[in-house]
């Protein structure tokens, strides 16, 4: 084969950032500099013999250019080098380049230097994988010929996952809901009917939105917009269960803006981050978790846009919604709103607004709390704690189709329907099962718990006042006394919007009233909930009037919202730490609470051995919150080193759980509806909402040496070892 140079217009002096996001990296102004007239092609064929163990040889080498002093560059013909790359590398046709292909595992390419003459190898799987991620992303962006700088392929893994959340990342998961994009925020991969199409469903309060998505559906008939009014009760159980017939969006806060070339003005939604994978929507607790990486990333206004979502959610939905979709329209999920609130206050305080947005977000979570939390259902009046109880009516019809079929097909049998008639008549009462009605109001109250699924949950979820949500509502009560004291000169005026009955005479809320509430709870979840003999908090069965026995990693939530007393924090790190912690990080529960899983008992995600970055982040602020440094540091360093390994042998994989047992291929979950996040074509785009944020603010935590380890990839023992012999800890 022979091989023909290029002439390049230039010498390798481009004035650029080689780590630059791809729209500017590939964009247009890069691509003048890539301009040549010729291409010579990659040597392909030769040395593909299959060696003894099995793996193909390299490609024959011509010319190479080992030495360089200068920072490497490829010039790259796209196409042609993908296709290469994938038949040699890419040996079991997924798209990706992991360390489960058995290709020759090196490529070589032409340099810059030479016009592609001169030949080097980019070997090993996470350079062939951060190549064949480049050149998906260029191919994108329409380039034929590239000039790739080596330091995109060989870059610290830290650093590069750190980039891609940054700057392409929130990006890919970044929605607004208006003309614009509807059509993308619109696509649900959980739509079960036969004719899924963009539906909004838009609240009595809100007509200038029905105008709106009514103008947009006239102007483009080929989006098939289907714009609704919802009823004003729009939580009525059977009106929601009878909307699943036509599922959509749920509308949510949008701004008026002037289009800057026209002049005009209109309306346009505000933007917002969603999970990932098949939830392509605002959800509740993911929002506040994604919001603790969003800041440090400095995206301020993606945050503050989704506080006021939820200040929007609870105004004409009555809650934050599990997420907005109609099918959630029942439900909630774990509240984090005053400290997300707070949050963003503390950026924008400088700001003309920034103390009206904060008075506003602080009279929804005041809303949310007595209509929703301490309000029948879910509030138990014996023990004064709240539960996850939300209304509905039959199966969630947003799982896994086959999610329950174990659980329903007795019943089909027993009716001598098939599993859909069974279903319809079940929904529609028109069979009447009551264990089967109890057993789903403990499963959408699973749902809104936001650990869905789990054997600590699973046919008790209603009844249980849960460690996690009355450690949720303790921050709501101590943030709410401390802000009405600290920015309301302690007397906050409600306006009638706003109002609920259980509010003081005269509507003014002091910080007095919430600092006893505050008390009150504290008092009693010790009585209840915590267990001073096991040494941690579990929760308890309001029905049965018992404590519950399974360990869940929610039993550190009271540290992170400081509930816990100094000293149960002491019992808790001491006692309850070790039975959690594993490789990768915290465990969801211990093995023996989940007890024996088969066939007849499969594993469910929020169980062991499965870990969520959520109980991650919660426990390393918590640990922090009472002086335990270097815990919080230990265990976000495994964490951070189980999702670096996993990205950097798996092709740049960020998913929405981890099997934290499992130390080389932790993303594979087979368990439920499977893992999200895992299913990309060359190269990641999105990675998993509130795993990016862990990652993120994981960094912020630990020290600068346990940062170097990181990007060496070095596990935690190692980095003890070698941190211990020369005498740093
Ligand atoms: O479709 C099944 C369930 O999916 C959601 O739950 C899971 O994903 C959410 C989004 O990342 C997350 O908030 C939740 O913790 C996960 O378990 C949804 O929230 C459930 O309501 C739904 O039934
Ligand atoms: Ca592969």
């Amino acid at each position: 084969m022979t091989s023909q140079a290029f002439k390049p217009r230039r010498t390798s002096t481009i004035d650029h950032d080689p780590l630059s996001a791809p729209h500017i990296y590939y964009g247009e102004s890069h691509k003048k500099n890539a301009r040549v007239r010729t291409y010579s092609a990659i040597i392909e064929s030769q040395g593909r013999n299959a060696t003894t163990a099995g793996l193909k040889q390299p490609a024959r080498r011509i010319s190479h250019d080992e030495q360089s002093i200068q920072p490497r560059k490829f010039l790259v013909h796209v196409e042609s080098t993908l296709k290469t790359l994938l038949s040699r590398e890419d040996t079991d046709n997924n798209m990706q380049i992991t360390i489960e292909d058995e290709g020759p595992k090196v490529l070589s390419i032409g340099t810059e230097k030479s016009g592609g003459f001169n030949k080097f190898d980019v070997r090993g799987t996470y350079m062939l994988s951060n190549l064949l991620q480049e050149l998906t992303l260029a191919k994108d962006y329409g380039r034929k010929t590239i000039i790739l700088d080596e330091a995109r392929l060989n870059e610290n893994p830290v650093n590069r996952l750190s980039r891609l959340i940054r700057d392409s990342f929130w990006n890919g998961l970044t929605r607004r809901i208006d003309g614009s994009n509807i059509e993308k925020v619109g696509r649900d991969p959980k739509d079960w009917t036969a004719d899924p199409r963009p539906r909004i469903y838009v609240p009595r309060g809100a007509p200038e939105q029905h105008a709106y998505y009514t103008r947009i559906a006239q102007e483009h008939p080929d989006m098939r917009l289907d714009v609704q009014w919802l009823q004003e009760d729009c939580s009525d159980d059977a009106y929601v269960r009878d909307l699943n017939a036509a599922p959509g969006l749920l509308a949510i806060a949008m701004e008026e803006y002037e289009d800057p070339e026209t002049g005009k003005k209109d309306l346009r939604g505000l933007p917002f981050v969603v999970p990932g994978g098949r939830f392509n929507e605002l959800y509740g607790w993911d929002s506040y978790m994604e919001s603790l990486g969003l800041l440090i990333n400095d995206r301020v206004d993606l945050v503050k846009s989704m506080v006021q979502h939820f200040c929007f959610c609870i105004k004409h939905y009555g809650k934050i919604l599990n997420a907005n979709r109609s099918y959630y329209l029942c439900r909630s999920q774990p509240p984090f709103l005053t400290d997300m609130a707070l949050r963003v206050y503390e950026r924008i305080k400088h700001e003309p607004g920034a103390l009206d947005f904060l008075r506003e977000a602080i009279l929804a979570a005041i809303k949310e709390y007595y209509s929703v939390w301490m309000h029948a259902p879910r509030l138990d009046p014996v023990t004064g704690l709240s539960r996850y109880r939300p209304g509905g009516l039959g199966v969630p019809p947003e799982t896994e189709a086959s999610h329950f079929e174990h659980l329903l097909e007795p019943y089909a049998k027993n009716h001598n329907m098939s599993f859909e008639e069974f279903v319809e008549a079940y929904n529609h009462q028109k069979v009447s099962e009551p264990d089967l009605d109890e057993y789903f109001l403990h499963d959408r109250a699973v749902r809104e718990s936001g650990h869905d699924t789990s054997y600590r949950l699973e046919k008790v979820a209603a009844n249980l006042a849960t460690v996690d949500l009355n450690a949720l509502l303790y921050k709501y009560e101590t943030d709410i006394a401390r802000t009405i004291r600290g920015h309301f000169g302690d007397k906050l005026p409600i306006p009638a919007e706003f109002c609920t009955k259980e509010m003081t005479a005269g509507c003014v809320e002091t910080s007095a009233a919430w600092d006893r509430r505050a008390k009150k709870r504290r008092l009693a979840v010790d009585k209840y909930l915590w267990n001073e003999e096991k040494g941690m908090y579990f929760d308890y069965d309001t029905v049965k009037k018992e404590q519950t026995t399974y360990e869940s990693a929610t039993t550190f939530w009271p540290m992170w919202s400081g509930l816990a007393t100094p000293r149960q924090a002491a019992v808790l790190v001491s006692t309850a730490l070790p039975k959690f912690e594993v490789f990768g990080g915290l465990v969801s529960g211990t093995e023996e609470s989940r007890g024996a899983v088969g066939i007849d008992r499969p594993n469910r995600q929020w169980d062991y051995p499965f870990g969520w970055a959520p109980q991650q982040m919660l426990a390393w602020v918590g640990l922090q919150r009472y002086g335990y440094e270097p815990e919080a540091q230990r265990l976000a360093y495994k964490w951070l080193y189980m999702v670096t390994k996993a990205f950097v042998d798996f092709n740049g994989v960020v998913v929405e759980k981890y099997d934290v047992t499992r130390p080389i291929d932790p993303h594979k979950v087979e368990a439920e509806y499977g893992n999200q996040g895992s299913d990309f074509k060359g190269v990641p785009r999105e990675g998993f909402g509130w795993v990016n944020a862990s990652y993120i603010y994981g960094l912020q935590m630990v020290n600068a040496h346990m940062k170097r380890a990181l990007g060496a990839c070095t596990t935690y023992d190692t980095f003890v070892k070698a941190t211990e012999a020369l005498g740093f800890y």
